[in-house]
């Protein structure tokens, strides 16, 4: 479905982002000039463009859980970027444990890490619809995707939730997460707050971000999830699904 079309290098041009959003990012050790070369993905001629939903919230909002019941019932692929970096851990590449130690800190992995992670995932999926869970945490997150993968979100989902319902989420959680502790949880709602909105404003700016209020039971928010993918549905429903309960499956008979 993609093919590697070029190389990039520089990433981000001086002219973006803006200079108080490069002092945020400089503030928490993140270089906007990060230069690497890279190559870039394009869907192939002739093919359609996946369908991609970016899912985002504070740590603890509930993208996971969510993720889950949208997989469900709408059958797209979830690609969580946080998995995808644990799984770097796991299996010790030559990542790993830089990785690791950033994670334990609440900060963010290189742009290009994370990137090259999701798009070996969408270049070897068979799937045309994309949950990517997590992603993108920042401005320089965003633009390196647009520009390496050259895709567009068609769906923002926005969970938001308070402060501390995030931290009693988190700290209930019980999956022996490094970061699931009040340490990194401060450092990691610090920063969402500070990189992570800017992602979020410029979605809404482009009227592509659905807020969702998070408290609530799972069953009460997905609620709300539900009828944002309704004007999707055709879309969605041209490619396989995966579950047979799935509202969008046609009809065989
Ligand atoms: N609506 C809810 N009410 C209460 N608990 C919830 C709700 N949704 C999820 N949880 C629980 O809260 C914890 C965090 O949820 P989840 O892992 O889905 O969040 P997340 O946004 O993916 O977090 P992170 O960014 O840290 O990965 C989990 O233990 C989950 O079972
Ligand atoms: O795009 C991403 C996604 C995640 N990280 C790092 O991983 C942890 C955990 O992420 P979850 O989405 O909560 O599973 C996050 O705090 C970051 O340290 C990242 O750097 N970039
Ligand atoms: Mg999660």
């Amino acid at each position: 479905m993609w093919r590697r079309v070029a190389s990039l290098s520089p990433m981000i041009s001086s002219s973006s982002p803006s200079r108080s959003l490069a002092r945020n990012q400089a503030a928490f050790g993140l270089n906007i000039r990060e230069s690497f070369a890279t190559e870039i993905s394009k869907p192939e001629e002739g093919a359609k463009s996946p369908f991609i939903t970016f899912v985002l919230g504070g740590p603890g909002s509930g993208k996971g859980t969510q993720c889950e019941k949208i997989v469900e019932t709408f059958g797209l692929t979830h690609l969580s970027a946080g998995d995808l970096l644990r799984r770097e851990i796991a299996m010790h590449t030559k990542n790993g444990d830089m990785i690791l130690n950033l994670i334990k800190d609440g900060k963010i992995v290189p742009s290009e890490v994370t990137v090259k992670l999701l798009q070996k995932e969408l270049e070897s999926s068979n799937s045309s619809k994309f949950l990517i869970d997590g992603f993108p945490r920042t401005e320089e997150n965003r633009v390196a995707f647009e520009r390496i993968v050259g895709a567009d979100p068609d769906v923002v989902l926005f969970f938001d939730c308070p402060e501390e319902e995030m931290v009693k989420r988190v700290l209930n959680r019980n999956q022996g997460r490094v970061d699931d502790n009040i340490t990194t949880i401060k450092k990691r709602l610090k920063i969402f707050e500070a990189l992570n909105r800017p992602v979020i404003d410029y979605y809404k700016n482009k009227g592509k971000l659905y807020t969702i209020n998070a408290v609530g039971t799972v069953d009460d928010i997905f609620k709300q999830v539900l009828p944002i993918f309704t004007p999707f549905e055709e879309q969605l429903k041209q490619s396989r699904h995966v579950n047979p309960k799935s509202p969008l499956v046609e009809n065989s008979s």
